[in-house]
Parts: structure tokens; sequence; C-alpha cells
């Protein structure tokens, strides 16, 4: 495996830009292409047990501090190659390294106790408890982190995960809703604190699957702001799959796009054309 995963390529971040123009600059310049690797892949395959082949071959390096914007079009198998990559899924081909956890299939139970860790998650159904209250919906991110169980019964955990908490919602603008039960938020506002959940545990890697998807476009644009600044800001590893092709181009140093069981493109946001883009949605 380690000397497979030497050859997985390093990704081309210049080169001859594709026909079309240039969609909308980056406010600030694309994270560079050779820090840490997060994520690689070699020759990733994935059929479901009942014969669906969702993709195949797929060459991945994402590197930290990028945030990937992963496209395609309804069923292209983006929600499918997120949860292999993080070992939600088992692959049925290739190799995979995430936060260098190297497995094939799927991580080992303790790479997967390692990779939970290092992960925060945010999805299209925010998965908030509706009848706790915010807070200690954020409180409960930090469940399953070392120590962490020790501490919630010991009585340790609630001061200073408390403060943590606050802390993390005033990022995402929702500390004044610290005490409001997670059922009364509105889908806006719900998303943010499932963000602030994943933020507690102060993760190196973040996964999105749609998180703007079922909200307003005001909203989603807000959301995805949200996302965009406190991955920059606390220096995280995002990865989001989205429908919106706005949404890819205006949060994003960089878009895999998948059409056909391919990697379509995969480059950085400030070389893709509105032509790329709508080729992978349409034709
Ligand atoms: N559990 C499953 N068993 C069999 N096939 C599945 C399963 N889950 C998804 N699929 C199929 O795999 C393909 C990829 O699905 P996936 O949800 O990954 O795509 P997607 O790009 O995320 O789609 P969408 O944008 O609609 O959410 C689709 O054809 C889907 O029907």
């Amino acid at each position: 495996m380690e000397a497979a995963m030497e050859h997985v390529p390093v990704q081309k971040t210049d080169g001859p830009r594709p026909g079309g123009p240039l969609i909308a600059p980056l406010a600030r310049a694309p994270a560079p292409s050779s820090g840490p690797p997060i994520i690689r892949t070699h020759g990733l395959a994935k059929t479901y047990p009942n014969g669906q082949a969702v993709f195949a071959g797929i060459e991945l390096d994402i590197r930290a501090n990028q945030r990937v914007a992963l496209i395609g079009s309804n069923g292209a198998g983006k929600s499918t190659l997120l949860k292999c990559l993080i070992g939600l899924l088992p692959s049925t081909g290739g190799e995979i390294a995430t936060l260098g956890e190297r497995f094939t299939a799927m991580p080992g139970p303790a790479q997967m106790k390692r990779l939970r860790r290092q992960i925060g998650f945010v999805f299209q159904n925010h998965g908030l408890v509706g009848r706790q209250s915010v807070l200690t919906n954020v409180v409960q991110g930090k469940l399953g982190l070392p120590g962490s169980w020790r501490a919630w019964h010991q009585g340790i955990a609630p001061r200073a995960w408390r403060e943590e908490a606050m802390q993390v919602l005033a990022e995402v603008r929702l500390a004044d809703k610290a005490g409001a039960r997670a059922d009364q938020l509105s889908g806006g506002q719900a998303q943010r604190v499932a963000i602030a959940r994943a933020l507690i545990r102060r993760p190196r890697l973040l996964i999105a699957d749609e998180p703007a998807a079922s909200l307003d476009p005001a909203v989603g644009r807000d959301i995805m702001r949200i996302f965009s600044d406190l991955a920059g800001e606390h220096g995280i590893t995002l990865v989001y799959t989205t429908h919106d092709m706005q949404h890819a181009l205006d949060y994003s140093d960089r878009i895999v796009a998948l059409k056909g069981g391919k990697v379509h493109f995969d480059r950085p946001t400030a070389r893709v054309s509105r032509r790329e883009m709508d080729g992978v949605f349409h034709g």
C-alpha cells in the first residue's frame, strides 16, 4: 500500500487554461497545492452490493488548508465518494489515505477512531437533537474525543465545554440562541449550530454534504460563507459537495467535478470556465 500510494500523482495546478473565459476571481489567493496531504486516493472505485457501479479510477490529492468543492449532477456519486474517503462506506477498489490513515475498503477500528477525532461532519439534515438546547447540541460535538466520556460522567465537562461551545456559537453568530431549543431554530440557524458542533471538535478536516441544499438562496450563501471563512481562519481543510455552481465557484479554492463515474476535471477554481461548469451538469 505504502509503495502504491507513492505513485499517486500530485495534481497539476497550472498549465494551459481550458477554453472559455475565467469566472469571478477568488477574493484571496488559492491555498497552496503543496501543503501536507490530507486525502489521497489511487484507483478508487465503488460498486454497491446491488451491482450499481458509481465510480472507478478516482485519483485525488487534497492538501492541507484547501477548500474543495465536489460537484456533479444528481446521482454522479458525490455523497458516495465523500463517505468512502472518510471510511463511512466501504470502497470496492483502490486505496485511500486520509489524514495519514491508509486503507483499502474500510479503515480498521483503531484507524476509524483516529479519523473520527480529527474530522468534523455537517450534513444536509443537520442532525440536531430538537428537544435539547442549542448549547447542549454543540457541547455534544465533544463526545467521542479522548477523555470526553470520563469528563462528561465526572461532571468536569460542563463548565469548560460550555465556555468553548459559547465561543464557537459566537463564531457562527448564534451566541444569543444558546438557550433556545434546537427545534425552534430556522433551517439556516440549525445549520449554523451544526457547524459550531463540528468546529468544537477542532477538526483538521471538515466534511460537508450539501450543507446549503435545503436553504433559501440568501441563507444558503450565508452558510457557505461561514464555512469558507471559518475553514480559512482555523486552517481546516474543507471538502463539500454541492449542486450549486455558484456555491462551488464562490467558496472553494479547487473544484473536483464527477461525471460518468470519473473525475471530469480537478483544478483551481480560478481556472474553471463557465463552459466547463455547464458541461458537468449537461451533455
Ligand atoms: N445504498 C445504495 N445502494 C445502491 N445504490 C446506491 C446506494 N446509494 C446510492 N446509490 C446510487 O449510487 C449513485 C450515486 O449516488 P450518490 O448519492 O452518491 O450521488 P450524488 O452525486 O451524491 O447524488 P445527489 O446529488 O442526488 O445527492 C446513484 O445512482 C444512486 O442511486
